[in-house]
């Protein structure tokens, strides 16, 4: 038997998915403050966006409401005058200018109606940018090791999607809610100037309604969190069925139908939650509108009682009809409308929880800079944790680095390399002891300058001169040839079909993919593009030639301006490391042994063990 790829066992709610089902079913008091909650995240977006629209808005939609009020009046005259007593052919002339006004208060009422719509449209795609933007900004400030968290990323990729297409959405919702709320507080008015028995019969219509469907909306809501994780995991799989990066192994290993299988799997669990969520859904607001056609025939026979017992004249009748009958549309349109509201508020509020924990993993504001220049990089007892793991990923390491040196971090798979590294520039800010730039704690100061060629470099779908200097946009772009050569990467360029200007991504016509190598040589070009005090190249050789690899150690560590910078170099490539200023062995996130190569080499050790076993791998090679 086939066993699931990913074990149901290891899908755990993310910590805010929790969070927000509690919230979600904390009862109605949290449900009376979520809609105007929403409702004023989305007015201030729509102020802020663009004033002129909102205020035409708002001012259009209570204009309608208006404009109906002195249409229902007109209709209330109109009528008062052709019924009382017996009709005659001078009540008809006398009740035209009523019937004109009904006319004129119609028409308005349509042509501010569609200003109001106008003015909606030209909202919503500007509300819905400004909210992505927030969001854009809000990560783009996060520090990086927040996406080591799975709950975090998890958070912004739901938040991200869901919440800025709530806000969206919304502005439909709001706009249309505050129409039907005019509208409808017109229509009650005019119906309790009739008699006041008849809000009850009508309001109690509006409360069996709105009751079905906020809870409707809940159960749905709760449905999302309760399927976060299960609709990640399809989602997932999903991608590795159509992505480029799978698409090789896939077919290779023959995992189509496995992974198929996996998709309905999952999707059969999704889909099985959807129907009963669905289903409980379609009873409640079967039951809610089932009481609300109750509460419509309760206004119409409390009208039939009133005109019987001749407490509402029988000329008024037909005002009443017209005042009932749109009040009720107004009702279940308001209603529809704060429900939509509703809805939308839980992912607002999903969207204000993935803002708040940006906020969160900004760090605190640094006033200070690190120095521009230093002479020393010094660590003093740095220990450091992925978010949610026990075990730190490297511990009380002591460590200095002085300008000019090369230093190369080696050790096996997992001892640390990398992670250490990413402390050293800041990137990454220890759980305990201190980073400091000559004497000043990186904690304490905004981010170094520091270049970088990454292990997995990201492949900027841009021209290949622009692939180079994108580590330095303010840097003298003329210099991008010398990196390029620097690091091996001018010929491939040379080769390319509009040369430097040929955009690396076949995602766009005319562009062109590279191999892993070709990458790497294109990132080594672009970390020595940046002049920064430091250099970390972690692994940039993994992938090129024997004769790139040379050459891009022959620039890591030669002269070329590595005089007047701290080289860090993450490498297993030890026959490299030989010329390195000084090499720090690590285990398991400790270091073990610091030294020349000649120091190292010349005495048993995690070194030479290391070294040794390397040699015998390429000379059985
Ligand atoms: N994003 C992450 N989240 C959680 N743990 C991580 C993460 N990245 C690395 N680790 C853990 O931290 C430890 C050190 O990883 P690191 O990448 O620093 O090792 P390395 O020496 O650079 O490895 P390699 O030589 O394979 O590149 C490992 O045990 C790894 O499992």
């Amino acid at each position: 038997m086939r066993y699931p790829l990913i074990d149901d066992g290891e899908l755990a709610e993310p910590a805010w998915a929790t969070i927000n089902e509690q919230v979600a079913t904390a009862g109605w008091r949290r449900s009376a403050r979520a809609v105007p909650a929403a409702l004023a995240t989305v007015v201030l977006l729509a102020w802020r966006t663009s004033r002129r629209w909102t205020a035409l808005a708002a001012t259009a939609h209570l204009a309608a409401g208006a404009l109906q009020a002195v249409g229902l009046f007109a209709v209330a005259d109109a009528f008062t005058t052709l019924l009382d007593g017996a009709p005659n052919p001078d009540r008809l002339l006398d009740s035209v200018p009523s019937l004109l006004l009904v006319g004129l208060a119609h028409t308005a009422r349509t042509t501010v109606g569609a200003v109001a719509h106008l003015a909606q449209a030209a909202l919503a795609p500007r509300v819905e940018y400004a909210a992505r933007h927030g969001i854009h900004r809000a990560v783009l400030d996060v520090a990086p090791v927040a996406f080591s968290d799975a709950d975090f990323v998890e958070l912004v990729r739901q938040g991200g999607m869901h919440g800025v297409w709530a806000v969206r959405r919304s502005v439909q919702a709001a706009s249309d809610l505050l129409a039907a709320l005019v509208a409808l507080a017109v229509a009650l008015a005019v119906v309790t100037t009739f008699h006041p028995w008849l809000l009850p019969a009508l309001l109690l219509a509006a409360a069996a309604n709105g009751w079905a469907a906020m809870r409707a909306a809940r159960l749905s809501y709760t449905s999302f969190l309760r399927m976060v994780a299960r609709d990640r995991q399809a989602w997932l799989v999903g991608d590795l069925i159509t992505g480029a990066e799978s698409a090789m192994e896939v077919r290779a290993f023959l995992l189509e139908e496995v992974l198929l299988d996996e998709h309905a799997r999952v999707s059969e669990r999704l889909n099985a939650d959807a129907v009963r969520t669905e289903a409980r859904c379609a009873a409640i607001r079967l039951g809610g509108r089932a009481l609300a056609a109750a509460g419509g025939l309760g206004a119409y026979c409390t009208l039939g009682v009133l005109l019987y017992t001749q407490q509402v004249p029988l000329s008024l009748a037909g005002t009443a009809v017209v005042a009932i009958s749109g009040a009720a549309a107004s009702l279940s349109q308001a209603i529809r409308e704060f429900n939509a509201m509703y809805e939308n508020s839980f992912y607002i509020d999903l969207r204000a929880r993935l803002l708040d924990e940006c906020r969160r993993r900004r760090g605190a504001a640094r006033s200070r800079s690190a120095p521009p220049d230093p002479a020393t990089i010094t660590l003093r007892g740095v220990t450091f944790a992925y978010p949610g793991q026990h075990e730190p990923a490297v511990r009380d390491v002591d460590l200095t680095l002085r300008r000019g040196q090369v230093v190369a971090l080696v050790g096996e798979n997992g001892s640390g390399k990398s992670t250490l590294s990413r402390l050293i520039c800041g990137l990454f800010t220890p759980d305990t002891g201190q980073v400091l730039w000559d004497d000043v704690d990186l904690a304490t100061a905004a981010p170094p300058r520091t270049s970088l060629i990454a292990q997995d470099p990201v492949r900027w779908p841009v021209s290949a001169a622009t692939n180079i200097c994108i580590s330095d946009l303010d840097g003298e772009r003329a210099r991008w040839p010398d990196s390029a050569r620097t690091a091996g990467a001018d010929t491939l360029i040379e080769a390319l079909p509009r040369r430097e200007d040929t955009v690396l991504s076949t995602l766009f016509a005319g562009g062109h993919g590279l191999s892993t190598g070709q990458w790497q040589r294109i990132a080594a070009a672009r970390g020595h593009f940046r002049t920064a005090p430091l250099l970390i190249a972690d692994e940039p050789t993994a992938s090129l030639d024997a004769l790139a690899e040379a050459r891009v150690f022959d620039a890591l560590c030669g002269n070329e301006g590595a005089s007047n910078r701290t080289t860090v170099l993450v490498t297993h490539r030890l026959g490299n490391v030989r010329n390195a200023d000084l090499i720090v062995v690590l285990e398991r996130g400790r270091i073990v042994a610091t030294g020349t190569h000649a120091e190292l080499i010349s005495r048993p050790g995690p070194y030479r063990l290391l070294y040794d076993s390397a040699s015998e791998g390429s000379a059985a090679r």
